[in-house]
């Protein structure tokens, strides 16, 4: 038994189990359209939604891409907030927003930056766009190289840059995975809350967990830990796992816990 989780024992049917998708229910591809979550991942997460309040999934991602990909559509009880809290899909229903003017602007600008970069690929997501780096000859170089371009698009298209793993997303403002969580909070009751990323995306969410916590709030941060996983969430994080094994086998003691 993992000695943190102890501190959810006789409060698992008011924990809220939040999750990011990329990097710690999927392993990191090289394609994003190829990221699938670990086989077993809806079995875990059926089994841990049968002990907790909710389990959700918090991603950057659209989040009927995370529901496909994880292959999440039957989990009981799931929510999943996509592209930061913008987006809410639960029991198969989708809450959306319109298109944004600043998207289709940045869109055009990306393809731009993309055509003349190699190995440079944009994903567009709809309700923002991604230029991706980890094909690039060299994805550091590359992802160094196209920073002050991007932060240039988003300032023109009004929307804001929020980096990570090889990638740099160009998204509406006003939305984080912080403000989900609190929201996720608000709207369970939880008292407790498991809080697991890997990403520079996720820092909100961390302190969203750590300012909950010093209000009474139990709150634990697990870190799906690889080469690339964000350094300051690591250090932040009360267990750390390797990657999304980890994260899987985690929940299945989270499952099994008193
Ligand atoms: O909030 P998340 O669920 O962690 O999503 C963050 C971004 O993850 C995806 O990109 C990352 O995973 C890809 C597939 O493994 C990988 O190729 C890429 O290098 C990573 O940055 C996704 O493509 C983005 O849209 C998400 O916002």
């Amino acid at each position: 038994m993992t000695p943190r989780l102890r501190a959810l024992s006789g409060r698992l049917d008011r924990t809220l189990v939040a999750l990011d998708f990329d990097g710690v229910l999927s392993p990191i591809v090289s394609s994003p359209d190829a990221a699938v979550a670990l086989p077993g991942t809806a079995d875990v997460l059926t089994a841990v939604a049968g002990r907790v309040a909710r389990v959700a999934v918090v991603t950057g991602r659209p989040a009927a891409d995370a529901v496909r990909l994880g292959s999440l559509a039957d989990v009981p009880g799931l929510v999943v907030l996509g592209h930061y809290g913008l987006q809410r899909w639960s029991g198969g229903e989708l809450t959306t927003p319109g298109a944004d003017d600043g998207v289709d602007l940045a869109r055009r600008r990306v393809a731009e930056l993309a055509a003349v970069r190699p190995g440079v690929a944009v994903e567009d997501k709809h309700h923002s766009v991604a230029l991706h780096t980890r094909s690039a000859p060299d994805p550091a170089a590359a992802l160094a190289e196209l920073r002050p371009h991007a932060d240039a698009v988003a300032a023109e298209a009004g929307l804001q840059v929020t980096p990570g793993r090889f990638v740099l997303e160009l998204r509406p403002a006003g939305v984080d995975k912080g403000l989900a969580i609190r929201a996720l909070v608000a709207e369970t009751g939880a008292t407790a809350v498991l809080y697991a990323g890997d990403d520079l995306g996720d820092l909100p969410a961390v302190a969203a967990v750590r300012e909950l916590s010093s209000s009474g709030l139990v709150g634990l941060v697990v870190c799906s830990d690889a080469e690339e996983a964000s350094a300051e969430l690591r250090a932040a994080a009360d267990i750390v796992v390797p990657g999304p094994p980890g994260v899987q086998a985690l929940l299945r003691e989270l499952a099994a816990l008193d």
